[in-house]
Order: C-alpha cells, then sequence, then structure tokens
C-alpha cells in the first residue's frame, strides 16, 4: 500500500536580515557566508511570532490551501526543539489557534478527538514525527495524519552559529492517497549519544542539589534560548552519523550506491551548503576514491565529477536555505520544498522519480530514506510558490536585529501584520502564570 505525502504548505518569518549586513558589522568577510556557506538572507521572527505561532501558520494554509476537513485530521504530530513550554505541548497551543480560525465553519474544538503532541530531538524530531505518521497511516489506511515541523534557530550574539539563523515552519499531510509522494518502508538509522549540540534547561544552584560534588560551582546559569555547542564537532557527529544511517539503509535495502538512484538528495540544512560538504565522504567511499587526508578531501570536493553531481542532485533544494537559514526540524522539509518547486517552475517532469533523505539531528541522530514523486505531485506544488512568497518578508536593520535579538523591542516591527500572533503571557495570577494568549489579526 502507498503511503506518504498528499499536501504541503510552509510559513516562513515575516523578517528578515541580509547576511552581507550581519558579515560587515561582525567583521567578517562576505564572501565566506555567502560562497562558503551560501547565506543570502537570515530569516527573523517579529515581536508576536515563535514556535507556536508558525506552526498555526503553516497548519491554516495546509488546511485551506487543500481543501481538508479538519475532522478528518486523526493526528497531530509537531517536531520542535523550540518548546515554548516543558509540559504543555506547542501542537496544543497552534491546534487551539486553528481550531478557532476554523470555528465559524466547523463549530467549536473541531480538534477534540485529535492526537496531538510535540516530538523532540533536536532537528529530527519532525522526521521521527513523520516515520511515525507514516507508521500510523500504514496501520489505519482510511485515517490521515498532520507532521509539522516548526523551530526558531537562535543563537547567541557573535556566535559561530549566529550566520546560520533561521526559522520557520513546514506542515505536510500524510494519507494513504500521497499525492506529492510516497515514502518507501525503508529507514536506515544511526544513534550515538554526543554532545555537539543541545539546550540544558535550568538554572543549577548547588543549594538545590541534594547529591552536589563538593567541587560543584554554586551558581551555574545556563539561558535555554540558544544551545550549547561546538561547531566543527557538530559537523563531525552530523557526518558521521549519516554515514552509519547510509550504511544502515543500504544494509536494509539490499542496494549497492542507492544514491545513484536518487533524482534529488534532500538533506537536514543547518545552513544552504551543508549537505554537498559532508557528502563527500559517502561520495569517495562509494568511489572508491582516497579520504582520508585534507587535501584528499578537497580534491574530492573540487573534483569536475562531484561538482556536476551537486548541481544535479543538491544545488535546487539548497535554494530556499540561503533565504531563509537553518529551520532546525523544518530544514529538511524545506529543502524538499526547495527541490520540488524548482523543478516545478523549470518545467521538469519528476513523477515515478526516486528521492533520497538524509535527515540529522543533534544529540545525535540520523534517518536515511527515500520517497517516490507521485504523479499529481505538479497539482500539490502548484500552491506553494515558495520564491514568491520569500519576497513579501520585510527587511530590517542590523541595530533592529540586535534589539529583537535580545529581546527589547516592546511593539511588533510589522504593526500591521495579518496573522497569528502572540497577544500576552500571563505574569500574575499564580494558577496561569506563564500562560500564553494567542489572537489572530486580520
Ligand atoms: C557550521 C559552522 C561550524 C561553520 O563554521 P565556520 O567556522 O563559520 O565555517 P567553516 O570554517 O567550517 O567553513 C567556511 C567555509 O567557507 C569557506 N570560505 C572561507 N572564506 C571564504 C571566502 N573568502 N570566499 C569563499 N569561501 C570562503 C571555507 O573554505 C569553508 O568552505 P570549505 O572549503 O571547507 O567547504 C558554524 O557556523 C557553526 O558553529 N554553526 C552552528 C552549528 C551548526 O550549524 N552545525 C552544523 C552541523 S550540526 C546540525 O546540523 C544540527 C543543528 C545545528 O541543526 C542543530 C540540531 O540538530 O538541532
Amino acid at each position: 500500500m502507498a503511503v506518504g505525502i498528499e499536501a504541503a504548505s510552509y510559513y516562513v518569518p515575516s523578517l528578515y536580515l541580509e547576511i552581507r549586513d550581519l558579515a560587515e558589522k561582525r567583521g567578517i568577510e562576505p564572501a565566506k557566508l555567502e560562497k562558503g556557506l551560501g547565506l543570502h538572507k537570515m530569516g527573523l521572527p517579529d515581536v508576536h511570532e515563535d514556535a507556536a505561532t508558525f506552526a498555526a501558520e503553516a497548519l491554516l494554509r495546509l488546511i485551506k490551501d487543500y481543501n481538508i476537513h479538519p475532522k478528518e485530521i486523526s493526528r497531530i504530530y509537531l517536531g520542535t526543539e523550540s518548546a515554548l513550554d516543558a509540559a504543555k505541548p506547542t501542537a496544543s497551543y497552534a491546534m487551539q489557534m486553528v481550531e478557532k480560525m476554523l470555528e465559524a465553519e466547523f463549530g467549536a474544538r473541531v480538534f477534540k478527538n485529535c492526537d496531538v503532541v510535540d516530538m523532540t530531538f533536536a532537528c529530527i524530531g519532525a522526521v521521527d514525527a513523520l516515520h511515525n505518521a507514516v507508521d500510523f497511516v500504514r496501520v489505519n489506511p482510511e485515517k490521515k495524519a498532520v507532521v509539522i515541523a516548526s523551530d526558531y534557530a537562535k543563537y547567541e550574539l557573535a556566535s559561530s552559529g549566529e550566520y546560520t539563523q533561521g526559522g520557520g515552519a513546514v506542515a505536510v499531510l500524510v494519507s494513504s492517497k500521497p499525492d506529492l509522494i510516497e515514502i518507501e518502508n525503508n529507514w536506515g538509522v544511526a544513534a550515538e549519544s554526543v554532545f555537539d549540540f543541545f539546550k540544558p534547561r535550568r538554572h543549577f544552584k548547588k543549594e538545590d542539589l541534594t547529591n552536589a560534588p563538593e567541587n560543584f560551582p554554586e551558581n551555574i546559569e545556563i539561558f535555554t534560548d540558544e544551545p550549547v555547542f561546538d561547531g566543527q564537532y557538530s559537523n563531525q557527529c552530523y557526518q558521521d552519523r549519516i554515514r552509519e544511517a547510509y550504511d544502515h539503509y543500504k544494509e536494509i535495502t539490499g542496494e549497492n550506491k542507492p544514491y545513484e538512484a536518487w533524482k534529488y538528495l534532500i538533506f537536514h540544512l543547518p545552513y544552504a551548503f551543508h549537505g554537498k560538504r559532508v557528502f563527500t565522504e559517502i561520495y569517495s567511499l562509494e568511489n572508491g576514491l582516497s579520504y582520508e587526508t585534507p587535501e584528499e578531501q578537497k580534491a574530492v570536493a573540487k573534483s569536475e565529477g562531484y561538482i556536476q553531481f551537486i548541481n544535479d542532485k543538491i544545488e535546487k533544494s539548497q535554494r530556499a536555505s540561503s533565504e531563509i537559514g537553518n529551520m532546525y526540524t523544518a530544514s529538511i522539509f524545506m529543502a524538499l520544498l526547495s527541490a520540488l518547486q524548482t523543478s516545478f517552475n523549470d518545467n521538469e517532469e519528476l513523477t515515478g522519480q526516486q528521492i533520497g533523505f538524509l535527515g540529522y539531528g543533534s544529540g545525535s541522530k540520523s534517518k536515511v530514506f527515500a520517497g517516490k514523486v507521485s504523479e499529481n505531485w505538479k497539482n500539490v506544488v502548484a500552491k506553494w510558490n515558495l520564491f514568491e512568497g520569500l519576497k513579501s518578508r520585510k527587511a530590517i536593520d542590523f541595530e533592529t536585529y540586535e534589539k529583537l535579538h535580545r529581546k527589547q523591542l516592546k511593539h511588533s516591527v510589522n504593526t500591521n501584520y495579518k496573522g497569528f500572533g502572540l497577544k500576552s503571557v500571563e505574569l500574575e495570577n499564580p494558577v496561569l502564570k506563564g500562560a500564553r494568549y494567542y489572537e489572530y489579526q486580520g
């Protein structure tokens, strides 16, 4: 039975900063960011936006654009690492926002019987959600599930992660009528617990710990919005995990060089050029090329064969990432949208083509799997207008960016915005302290 993605939609935050402006202010050569990492713009949430509003926007668009009856949705699985609360799922906030918008047409609490949950494993959480949703539909072919990937990738100012920031959401409808892409049931998996990138949630105090060792510092403050990370080590973990998951995929499928059959290779993209930079290892192993020394690795990356391979199989998936930045869980889904939108715009025919996916989440895990493009794919893509949509965002200057980052702005940059927005956070009432309230501004 065919199971996969029937429909897809996305939301990108309404503001952006030109990467050149950041490079200039931080004293970084713009060519390093543009030509080395493939960065052009950095997508940024306005004051009223967060992972919940991104998710709600993408979900509402999915329902409206494809005329989905919301009661047909049995499950909403949200992959995120930008959770707004450690207990109440971000999916529940998104669900409530969308329910309110649908009330006039479908009545109150349209998702009353919908199974809603968050899944977290850094950037691979939404691939896990997809994996689970696909399994769910395989067992229940008459049912449908929505997977949402929603995140805000925020790093410390002036850190090496700063220029890779971004955000947004992608929502997909998973069913046994996969009009966009059928997902095959072969999942290469590789996991290892490492500290390449993580977000410790507590402010540690020695007095709070019953068994604190003698040398435990009196008070450690760790802020939670921004990750603790080691950039080059995270690159290495990513490269190791995808190699292991790719090997596992080969073991499961018995295929020899699976990537050769893939029309596109869709990676988790922490920045646009990451996939093409790390795939050199698998490419070398598959083609019997030496990959030991840095010189040999450079030679593979610069070889005519590899450059042709990138142009054919990876480049189109990078385009949206260059304009948005890291979307964490949503990056791999956006890379798929980017490749399909480009093929659509170029009038290419993709029906029946196989697409390979290489997901990664820090901490760490990779999943490698494949899908087959369906006959109706163009009808699904026709709703996106991805690159046109990106043009409607508003550019901000560097000073505004820094204030936004430091949470120093009291009002939205786009006062006349249209869409979901955070209206208030309860600070006084002890039984509601921290509750977040959202409204739609039409
Ligand atoms: C990603 C890094 C490590 C990059 O770190 P970096 O130090 O900014 O850059 P680099 O030195 O690794 O690479 C710069 C590239 O620019 C080139 N370059 C240099 N100068 C020029 C010039 N003038 N003209 C043209 N090119 C130039 C240079 O040659 C090189 O290209 P190469 O040749 O190696 O391919 C950093 O940005 C970082 O720490 N980011 C945050 C962590 C991260 O994104 N890690 C990625 C892997 S882990 C992951 O993907 C998971 C994650 C992060 O999404 C989180 C999750 O799972 O939740």
